[in-house]
């Protein structure tokens, strides 16, 4: 098989620049994705890429530099953008999807629509060069994966158009939250991960961890703007090819017949926020009769100590077992489909070079059954049908 994967370092956040400038750095051409930019912006924009240190590593910096017309434009002025823009197929659905993702989360942060959203800082034109260069950039790639560590998100306040915003802002936690990106505060006190940043991240990475096992063939740091104390403001982009080997990770697993049955949702939610890859309760009957739960948890090396400590502080487990287990995931994609009433993402998974599952989000056909009073099994049946002629039709 030996596909092309990527994984990003996310130690430092992510930003729109960041990620043009670590594809850049990977090797993409600049020119690529100047190209897709002005089949969509408006007005003219210029992207310019210079070398740069960040804490004495070499790193690239993207530059974009347009006349700002402090033009408001909505979700839908930005759809319609995209859709009328000669633009490859892959990266216009990929910036589709980028800003729907980011406009869904504007919209659940301010209290209402996407069909509402005016985009203020996020859709003047550096974002739009933002999003549809950093698209054209990862099609250009041509990953068959990217896989992305946890992602630093900063600590403290931002000043944004409506005053000062609590870090991580609140666009950034709806992104991550409705795409179940792991993510942690980590010791800089000021924002590392901005709503591009994150729109980008959602809407390209298909798994989280550790890097993966591949044999890698270039790295881009990406700079931000700021230089940070004591690291590398710059987000790094591996890229390589898988080296066959199936990923290795832990399963940790532990018994419990004490705990107030009410605590478990909580449980498993800090444990994938901890990093673990999945966690599950298993109905048992333990010794002396007792009707009790085997947590299981699925994690990655580098996270099995902060899940431990869930385990261990959260629950009511005095002691666990772990066990090396090898995964086998399928190369996987995001697109969307539109329904009437609203877009539904898709997560499509391909064996072999064909695609094999493709599987609406179940919370997308839920919030859309609910937003039009249309049965969910509609719904997912529509999302289904219309995700698999949009396939068919490529
Ligand atoms: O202007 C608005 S509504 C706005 C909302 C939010 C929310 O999280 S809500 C955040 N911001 C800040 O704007 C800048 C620019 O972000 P980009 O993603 O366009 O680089 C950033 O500091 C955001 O935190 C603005
Ligand atoms: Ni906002």
């Amino acid at each position: 098989m030996n596909e092309r994967i990527g994984w990003l370092d996310c130690a430092s956040g992510a930003s729109g620049d960041m990620m043009l400038g670590a594809l850049v750095d990977a090797g993409v051409p600049l020119a690529v994705m100047q190209a897709a930019v002005d089949a969509v912006a408006p007005e003219p924009v210029r992207l310019s890429a210079e070398p740069v240190r960040r804490n004495e590593l070499a790193a690239t910096h993207v530059r974009v530099d347009g006349t700002e017309s402090h033009h408001h434009r909505t979700w839908t002025d930005i759809a319609k953008l995209l859709a009328s823009a000669p633009l490859d197929e892959a990266v216009r659905e990929r910036a589709h999807a980028t800003f729907l993702a980011l406009a869904e989360a504007e919209a659940k942060v301010h209290g209402t629509t996407t069909d509402r959203i005016h985009f203020h800082e996020v859709g003047a034109l550096d974002a739009i060069a933002d999003v549809v260069g950093a698209c054209a950039g990862f099609v250009h790639l041509g990953l068959a994966e990217l896989h992305a560590s946890p992602v630093a998100v900063g600590s403290g306040f931002v000043r944004a158009a409506h005053g000062r915003l609590p870090v991580p802002v609140p666009a950034v936690v709806e992104l991550f939250a409705a795409a179940g990106v792991p993510s942690y505060a980590g010791d800089v006190a000021m924002e590392l991960c901005t709503p591009t940043g994150a729109a980008l991240l959602v809407s390209h990475v298909t798994a989280w961890g550790a890097q993966p096992p591949m044999v890698v063939s270039a790295q881009g740091f990406g700079a931000g703007t700021k230089e940070l104390e004591g690291r590398a403001n710059a987000l790094r982009l591996l890229v390589g090819t898988a080296s066959g080997a199936a990923a290795s990770e832990l399963v940790l697993e532990t018994n419990v017949d004490d705990l107030d049955p009410r605590i478990w949702p909580a449980v498993l939610a800090r444990l994938l926020a901890a990093g673990a890859a999945d966690a599950w309760l298993t109905p048992i009957l333990m010794k002396k009769g007792r009707p009790a739960h085997t947590l299981s948890v699925l994690v990655a090396a580098p996270y099995a100590d902060a899940v431990r400590r869930v385990i261990f502080t959260e629950t009511s487990s005095i002691g666990l077992r772990s066990y090396s287990v090898t995964k086998e995931p399928l190369a996987r994609s995001m697109r969307s489909v539109r329904l009437a009433g609203g877009e539904v993402r898709v997560k499509v998974a391909s064996y072999d070079g064909a695609v094999v599952n493709v599987q609406p989000e179940y919370d997308d056909v839920l919030a859309l059954a609910e937003a039009t009073g249309q049965p969910v099994k509609s719904v997912l049946a529509e999302a289904s049908r219309l995700a698999a002629q949009e396939i068919d039709e490529h």
